[in-house]
Parts: structure tokens; C-alpha cells; sequence
């Protein structure tokens, strides 16, 4: 029921304007992004955990208290589809246009957010440990990078490989959003400055291991967090921090994204994503950077 594309202008979470592709239907407008091969369609699920229904309004303005985590949903999904697109020629997370869904307002005060397989989920959260979870472009680019790699890769969530799906994610939620090496920052403790879920640079900052000599041995069950996805991701993400520091982030992307989508597999484990990394280096570019990666790795005790 699209008549036509049109612009639209939202207020985000953190009461700023933005500028947003949206869709005329009959009686208004709706968060339906038709400027891609894969359409950008934003929901809301008005605290339910279901996927509910498009978000509308009867104008091309999206400016109500509820509408705010949609549009930063919707404008962020923009961001990192374009940046997909245009710095690695994916067109969409699975690089054949797949429509990208997201949903807000996923449940009750919920402290999280996922890609379940079919879209993104956004609780939002409980103004303590988390503010309205789609109110931060690296976490959007976090997820997003969930359904890159499960449409790739496809690395298992759990243990090594879970802890590289997970660094993965957070790396590229560096690359698409490179002020800061932190992750979360905007969304995370929302009365407290200044802190953030994790740190790519200090993992241990927010109680992550940075080396192999502190590899966390978890179980391999929800409350272990799968072997400790979550924790032991600070290992691979120190790597690439060291990475980008010795060849720079424009090398560093290119290295990053062809291993993911053309080496690793499943049960890769940190060891296979270092040489996948140091093969992807040296393909693209060269001794010089191949070494600098296989330095990175040997620096946080992946030998
Ligand atoms: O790391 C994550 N998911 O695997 C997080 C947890 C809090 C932010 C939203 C989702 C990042
Ligand atoms: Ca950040
Ligand atoms: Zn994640």
C-alpha cells in the first residue's frame, strides 16, 4: 500500500532531529525506507514481544515520546545498510537485498536487544542499566553485524566461535561508528557519564580478558553465557584494536570483512580467525600488513 517514497523528520532518544526515509501510504506516512533494494521497516511491538505493526503517523512528522527509539531504529538501520553497501558492496546484511526489520519497544523494561534470525529486537531497558536500546548506532551496527555473519560465516554462538561472533559484531560496530573505541556508551547507564558495556581498547576496563592467559572457561549454557560469548570477545577485540592501530581502519575493514564472509566457517576458533585475518591481509594487501596482524594476535597471547 506505498504510494510513493517521501522525507520525513523524527525526533530520536536523545531529543534530536533527524532526517528519515519514509513511505506515503493511504491516510499518512509509514517507516518504510524504499531508497534500497531491501526495504527498511521499522515496528513497533508497544511492549509485547511480538513484532507488531509498522509504525505510522498522519503526517511526515514522527516527533511523539514513543516514536523516538523507531526513528533512531529506522535512521541507524539507514546507516549501516548504506555503510555495508557502499564501503564493502553488501546490499543488505545477507548481499541479496534482504528487507532489514527492526522492532522497538520489544517487551518490558528490556535490558537488551538481538537479531532473532528474522529482525532486530530493541527493549527499552529499564533507565538504569539501559536507556531505550536503539539509541546507539554502534549497538544498531552490533546487531546488524549479527545477521552478516549468521548469513556468512555463520559462526556458532557459543565458545570461540561465539566469542569471534561476538567480537565481529563489535567490531564492526567500531568501524561504522569510529568516535570512540567503546561500545554501547549512548544507551548504557543513562545516569551515569561517561562509562560504557564494553571497551575494544581496555577490555578489561569493563571486566573483559584482554589476553589468552585469561580466556574465561564458562559453560556452554544460557547462564554461562554460552561459554562466554559476551566476556571472551574482549580477546579478538583487543587483537583488532591493535590491528587498527598499526594499519589503520580503511586497511583494517577490508581485512576484517573478507575474512568473515570468505574464510571463516562455523566452529572457527581465534586461532582460525588470526590466520583468516593474516590470509585476508595478505591477499588485499601485503607482507607488511599480513605481519602486523599476526602481531596483533601474538600480543593478546593467540600464538
Ligand atoms: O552484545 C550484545 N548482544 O549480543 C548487546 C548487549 C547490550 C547491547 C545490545 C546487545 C550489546
Ligand atoms: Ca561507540
Ligand atoms: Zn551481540
Amino acid at each position: 500500500n506505498i504510494l510513493h517514497e517521501a522525507t520525513g523528520t523524527g525526533i530520536g532518544t536523545k531529543g534530536d532531529t533527524k532526517t528519515i526515509n519514509i513511505s506515503a501510504i493511504s491516510g499518512g506516512y509509514s517507516l518504510t525506507d524504499t531508497t534500497h533494494t531491501g526495504k527498511i521497516i521499522t515496528y513497533d511491538a508497544k511492549t509485547t514481544q511480538t513484532r507488531g505493526n509498522v509504525v505510522t503517523s498522519t503526517s511526515t512528522l514522527f516527533n511523539t515520546t514513543t516514536q523516538r527509539a523507531a526513528v533512531d531504529a529506522h535512521y541507524y538501520a539507514d546507516v549501516v545498510y548504506d555503510y555495508y553497501l557502499n564501503t564493502h558492496n553488501r546490499d543488505s546484511y545477507n548481499g541479496k537485498g534482504a528487507a532489514v526489520e527492526s522492532v522497538v519497544h520489544f517487551d518490558k523494561n528490556y535490558n537488551n536487544a538481538a537479531w532473532t534470525g528474522q529482525y532486530m529486537i530493541y527493549g527499552d531497558g529499564d533507565g538504569v542499566t539501559f536507556s531505550e536500546l536503539s539509541g546507539a548506532k554502534d549497538v544498531i551496527a552490533h546487531e546488524l553485524t549479527h545477521a552478516v555473519t549468521e548469513t556468512s560465516s555463520n559462526l556458532v554462538y557459543e565458545n570461540q566461535p561465539g566469542a569471534l561472533n561476538e567480537s565481529f559484531s563489535d567490531v564492526f560496530g567500531y568501524f561504522v561508528d569510529p568516535d570512540d573505541w567503546l561500545m554501547g556508551e549512548d544507551i548504557y547507564t543513562p545516569k551515569i557519564a561517561g562509562d560504557a558495556l564494553r571497551s575494544l581498547s581496555d577490555p578489561a576496563k569493563y571486566d573483559q580478558p584482554a589476553h589468552m592467559n585469561n580466556y574465561q572457561n564458562l559453560p556452554n549454557t544460557k547462564a554461562g553465557d554460552w561459554g562466554g560469548v559476551h566476556i571472551n570477545s574482549g580477546i579478538p577485540n583487543k587483537a583488532a584494536y591493535n590491528t587498527i592501530q598499526k594499519i589503520g581502519k580503511v586497511k583494517a575493514e577490508k581485512i576484517y570483512y573478507r575474512a568473515l564472509t570468505q574464510y571463516l566457517t562455523t566452529n572457527s576458533q581465534f586461532v582460525d580467525a588470526k590466520k583468516a585475518l593474516v590470509q585476508s591481509a595478505t591477499d588485499l594487501y601485503g607482507a607488511t600488513e599480513a605481519a602486523a596482524v599476526t602481531e596483533a594476535w601474538n600480543a593478546v597471547g593467540v600464538t
